[in-house]
């Protein structure tokens, strides 16, 4: 029998003013997209050996990496054969787009993350067409579990700097790979410490001891059947992080180490056997992949945002406290206005990055299908969205899930509400796929570039329109979307237009560009993330946000509902559909070892004798 629903969620359903049902297919892409994901959810989560006999949190460093090996293994094949072999492709996709499975199996990452996550879309991207064919069919029946090697202990967002060298040996058709300091020896990838056997590594080619840039190398780092290094690898794993601490973030350093010159992944630039280098029709194509991760993000930021909003709303309706009128009683923490204002804009933020993503993906799609015909007009600009896009819904995500668990008190403190992982996970994502302020410089880059364009008449593209539209500094606008929306392109424009001013009053002042740029990035970065609008609209605006804050209130629970995670994904004491928050507390908190017995050890070793005086 289920347990008995928190009352005041029951009267919150009861009020949603519409259909919750609609909005989850909605979100889903409709009703049958919702009933995949239901199915598949229902199939895999009833998979046994999924979940922890002991929470997480009270293992070891070593005991939580084993268990999740343990896991990912069983979790993989749950999702294999879960598969219906009747979808399409797309149907496929959209079943596991809004589904946060792996979140009910993992609440710190998988130790298959970057397999998925990035070295089979590196295959994909960077592998000629025979080379594709052969690691594919290993790489996706899990026969080898690969990473993205691309970082090093020196340099992460510096690519061109990286030190890790391939040098090819015609004579034996080989490259070698080698680590000539410490600072270039790979360190932070996913997976490379003790669970990956083969990883792409990004590497400075060489050729008869000329440069020949940054290139991509499939490379085995561990016996297919002993799993020990092989000759030449230098493995290990990195420490104790924030969070991710069962990705087994590794470090891996080359001594000579020799590779077939069919491991270059030659979909871009080629090496031909006599030492020929032939390059690719643009550099930045190696960076594909990093394109390719910043778009599936935002859809990944949107998804974590709606869990951790559920979790802190539907909380707030059950959490009573303090007294808002004489003898009214304890009110739901969600009638304070500032708890809604906290909250409301995280569930408005999900729906947006959803939508977002949505449009981002398509436009990822459409570029990718013109590189294939050999048309790269658009890299640019995709490349310069997919940088914002990744910064600005990383940030604020980071920004707003913190918020979330703040608002819910010292219960969001508990491990056992998953706000804090969750947060582990997303502000990871702020570092991860390239740093945020850089990426925004790289956003801003283009910016000043289609700016000076618009300023020569020149058409720019669409993203980038707002830039030529001549629109009067006096503009007034109203409260409509319209309204709103022609203010911030007037504000962005005036951003662009102010750091392109700076750099070149810094020009003029005697700085060199690459002083000017330097001294104008606070407001180059504003300029790419931030759009604020003028004093004297924000009180307008404020009143219509108050306004709205009522609206959305009594349909709260519902719009959180409607995100549809079941409570295995939520993973939450306070996040659960019944709202039975306080039973599910002392639950959890009953499970801590230290709860096994009355009097710990430690009484009678130290605190006995020291309170005797006798330590
Ligand atoms: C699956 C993902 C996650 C989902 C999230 C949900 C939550 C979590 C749940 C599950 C997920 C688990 C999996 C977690 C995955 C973690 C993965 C993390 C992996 C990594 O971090 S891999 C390493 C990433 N590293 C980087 O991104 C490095 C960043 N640095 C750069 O990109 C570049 O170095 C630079 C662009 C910043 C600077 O390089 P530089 O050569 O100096 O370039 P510039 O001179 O500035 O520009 C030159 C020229 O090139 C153009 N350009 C640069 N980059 C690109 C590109 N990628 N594509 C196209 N064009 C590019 C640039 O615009 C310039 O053009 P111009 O000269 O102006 O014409
Ligand atoms: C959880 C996690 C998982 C990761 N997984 C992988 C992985 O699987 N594979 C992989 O290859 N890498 C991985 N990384 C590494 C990640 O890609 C790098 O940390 C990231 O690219 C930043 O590089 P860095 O750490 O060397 O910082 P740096 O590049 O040293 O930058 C440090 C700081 O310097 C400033 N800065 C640097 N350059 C500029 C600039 N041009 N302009 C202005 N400011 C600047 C910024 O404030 C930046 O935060 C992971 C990282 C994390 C945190």
């Amino acid at each position: 029998m289920s347990a008995k629903v928190n009352d005041d969620l029951l009267t919150e359903r009861r009020k949603c003013e519409f259909n919750v049902e609609e909005l989850t297919n909605y979100l889903d892409g409709g009703a049958q997209a919702t009933q995949n994901r239901r199915k598949l959810e229902d199939k895999v989560l009833s998979t046994k050996g999924l979940f922890d006999e002991v929470p997480e949190e009270y293992l070891s460093h070593k005991e939580k990496y084993e268990n999740a090996v343990r896991k990912a293994v069983v979790y993989y094949k749950a999702m294999k054969e879960a598969e219906d072999p009747n979808q399409t492709e797309q149907e496929r996709a959209n079943a596991t787009y809004r589904s946060l499975l792996h979140a009910a199996v993992f609440k710190d990452n998988s130790p298959f993350s970057l397999h998925l996550a990035m070295f089979i879309p590196a295959i994909l991207g960077q592998a000629d067409e025979e080379q594709k064919k052969y690691w594919m069919k290993r790489a996706s029946k899990m026969e080898i579990i690969g990473t993205y090697a691309q970082t090093e202990l020196g340099h992460g967002t510096f690519i061109r700097g990286l030190e890790t060298t391939a040098t090819y040996d015609p004579k034996t058709e080989e490259f070698v790979l080698h680590s000539p300091t410490l600072t270039a020896y790979k360190w932070w990838p996913g997976s490379l410490a003790h669970t990956a056997n083969y990883c792409v590594v990004m590497a400075h080619l060489y050729i008869n001891g000329k440069s020949c840039g940054i290139q991509p190398f499939i490379v085995q780092f561990r016996d297919e059947e002993t799993h020990q290094p092989l000759p030449g690898i230098k493995l290990g794993e990195i420490g104790a992080k924030l969070g991710f601490n069962t990705v087994n973030n590794g470090f891996l350093g080359f001594d000579q180490h020799r590779i077939p010159r069919n491991r270059m992944l030659m979909k871009n630039a080629q090496v031909l056997k006599d030492g020929t280098f032939k390059r690719s029709p643009n550099s930045k194509l190696t960076y594909g992949t990093m394109v390719y991760v910043r778009v599936v993000i935002v859809n990944g930021m949107a998804n974590q945002l709606a869990r951790a909003v559920t979790i802190a709303v539907r909380y707030s309706a059950v959490r009573r406290q303090s007294e808002l009128k004489p003898d009214a009683g304890e009110p739901q923490i969600l009638d304070y206005v500032t708890q809604q204002h906290k909250l409301f804009i995280g569930i408005a933020s999900s729906h947006a990055f959803t939508l977002t993503a949505k449009w981002l993906t398509r436009m990822y799609q459409k570029v990718t299908a013109d590189l294939e015909k050999g048309n790269l007009d658009e890299l640019p600009e995709l490349h310069a969205i997919a940088c914002c896009l990744k910064a600005v819904t990383t940030t604020d995500t980071s920004v707003l899930v913190e918020r979330s668990r703040t608002s819910c008190g010292g219960h969001g403190y508990m491990l056992s509400s998953n706000l804090p992982q969750i947060y582990g996970l997303v502000t990871a994502a702020c570092t991860y796929e390239g740093e945020n302020t850089v990426l925004m410089l790289q956003t801003a880059r283009s910016l000043v570039k289609a700016l000076e364009q618009a300023q020569s008449g020149k058409r720019l593209s669409p993203t980038m329109s707002y830039l030529s539209e001549k629109v009067s500094s006096r503009l007034k606008w109203d409260n409509s979307i319209d309204g709103i929306v022609k203010g911030f392109r007037r504000v962005a424009y005036g951003k662009v237009e102010s750091a392109m001013r700076s750099m070149r009053k810094y020009v003029r002042s005697g700085l060199g560009p690459e002083d000017a740029w330097n001294m104008s990035s606070v407001q180059l970065v504003a300029a790419s993330e931030y759009t604020s609008i003028s004093e004297a609209d924000i009180r307008q605006l404020q009143d219509t946000y108050e306004d709205l804050l009522g609206k959305i209130r009594p349909n709260a629970v519902g719009l959180v509902d409607a995100f549809d995670f079941r409570d295995q994904i939520l993973n939450s004491t306070l996040g659960a559909y019944d709202g039975r928050v306080y039973e599910r507390l002392m639950e959890e908190a009953l499970k801590s070892p230290l709860n096994a017995e009355p009097v710990n050890q430690s009484f009678h070793k130290y605190l006995k004798p020291f309170m005797q005086g006798k330590l």
